[in-house]
């Protein structure tokens, strides 16, 4: 019962700084809870109903139950060493708790330590769940981890479902010696002819949902950087919570050499996070930073020896799936705080809007030929 009300009293914290679950979010996490598939168990579901009647009726206005009436004085007690919550702050705690409980229809629950459960069936994108991490690998190893169309619309996909499944972060990865040499350039040409129009209208479509899901993205989101990492598998990183990389890694954004400009909001948050001598450096000349480099600019949060990066990195990020997942949701939050991400999304849009007219120049589509034609390489 301890646990119980140390518990509460801890939301009672935590509910003050978010309170956003609408009435709707409210209702639809009470018939969650009736569809649960297995048992919550005793604890969680008298944190349920303490919740429930706080959300639902206020403070605890009934008399305590007789001593030996066991279950509704466990109920009493939790519902009332609520105190005052204000209904709100409960509402949100229910939703929560509830959210932690439930995973998405193709999402896997945790899982037990050591088991694995594959959870998107595609060759390009590997998903998995394991030990409370989500992990998202670039698997296209003989193209460089090259991102096709189909890959960034399986990428959101991936992300809107991990960011409501029970895992407590997800994590970005390449297979083979790249993370990604970013957008695969064949995108451009496997474009029905005549339609270049619609085409970068749609690519421009595509691009700002798969940003938008990364600015949206509540849990935290790491990336393990393998290898070199080329054009939006760079600018990206500007959007996750924490980089790891190999000292093999290299961060290059050649965009005014193949006749285009910055997406992913690194032309916000680049400057912000090494200053905007550096990134003007790295996004208008395309200069390439080493491990070391991107780690002194701070868009790395440390470098690993590549033969102990994979033991090194995923031990501790084993350790810190473990943390209080409600906890590090409402840190993220507030760090990337809502008029943050108004911002991003602002940005997002603006960059993809004027990406849309880029891949219509000259300039653009003269890149694109030379690569394919083999004509030239980064
Ligand atoms: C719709 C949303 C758009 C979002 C906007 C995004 C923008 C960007 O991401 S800009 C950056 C685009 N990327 C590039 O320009 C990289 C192009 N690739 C290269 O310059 C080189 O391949 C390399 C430096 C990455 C690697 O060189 P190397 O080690 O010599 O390996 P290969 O060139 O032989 O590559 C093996 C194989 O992979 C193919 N490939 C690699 N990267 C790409 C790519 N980005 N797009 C398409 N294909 C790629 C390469 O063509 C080789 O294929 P095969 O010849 O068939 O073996």
């Amino acid at each position: 019962l301890l646990q119980v009300v140390r518990f509460l009293a801890a939301r009672v914290h935590l509910g003050r700084a978010t309170m956003r679950a609408s009435q709707k979010d409210f209702d639809n996490a009470v018939k969650q809870v009736k569809l649960l598939k297995e048992d919550p168990g005793n604890e969680v579901k008298v944190k349920l109903y303490a919740l429930y009647k706080q959300a639902t009726e206020g403070s605890c206005n009934v008399p305590k139950p007789g001593v030996f009436d066991f279950i509704n004085k466990v109920k009493w007690d939790a519902w009332n060493a609520l105190g005052s919550l204000p209904k709100e702050t409960a509402r949100q705690n229910y939703v929560d708790l509830v959210s932690s409980l439930i995973p998405s229809s193709e999402a896997s629950s945790r899982g037990e330590p050591g088991t694995q459960e594959k959870l998107l069936a595609s060759e390009d994108v590997v998903v998995t769940s394991e030990d409370g991490i989500t992990k998202i690998v670039f698997n296209r190893p003989t193209k460089k981890n090259a991102i096709t169309t189909q890959m960034y619309q399986e990428i959101t996909q991936a992300l809107k479902t991990a960011s409501k499944d029970n895992s407590a972060m997800t994590v970005f990865t390449g297979n083979g010696d790249y993370y990604s040499s970013g957008n695969d350039l064949t995108n451009f040409t496997s474009t029905p002819s005549g339609n270049i129009e619609e085409f970068a209208k749609r690519g421009a479509d595509i691009l700002r949902d798969f940003v938008d899901t990364f600015i949206d993205f509540p849990k935290p989101l790491v990336a393990v950087v393998n290898g070199p990492a080329v054009g939006i598998s760079v600018t990206t990183l500007g959007l996750f919570d924490v980089v790891y990389a190999s000292d093999k890694a290299t961060f290059h954004t050649p965009f005014s050499h193949l006749g285009q400009t910055p997406e992913a909001c690194s032309s916000y948050t680049f400057p912000k996070i090494m200053g905007p001598a550096k990134a003007n450096e790295m996004l208008i000349f395309g200069k390439k930073l080493t491990a070391g480099e991107a780690y002194a600019q701070g868009l790395v949060t440390e470098v690993f020896p590549d033969s102990t990066l994979q033991k090194e990195v995923w031990a501790r990020l084993k350790a810190y799936a473990k943390l209080p997942p409600n906890a590090m949701r409402i840190s993220k939050s507030l760090i990337k705080s809502s008029s943050e991400r108004e911002k991003l999304h602002a940005v997002n849009a603006e960059e993809c809007t004027t990406l849309q007219a880029r891949w219509l120049s000259e300039e653009c589509i003269g890149a694109v030929t030379s690569f394919m034609s083999r004509k030239a390489k980064l």
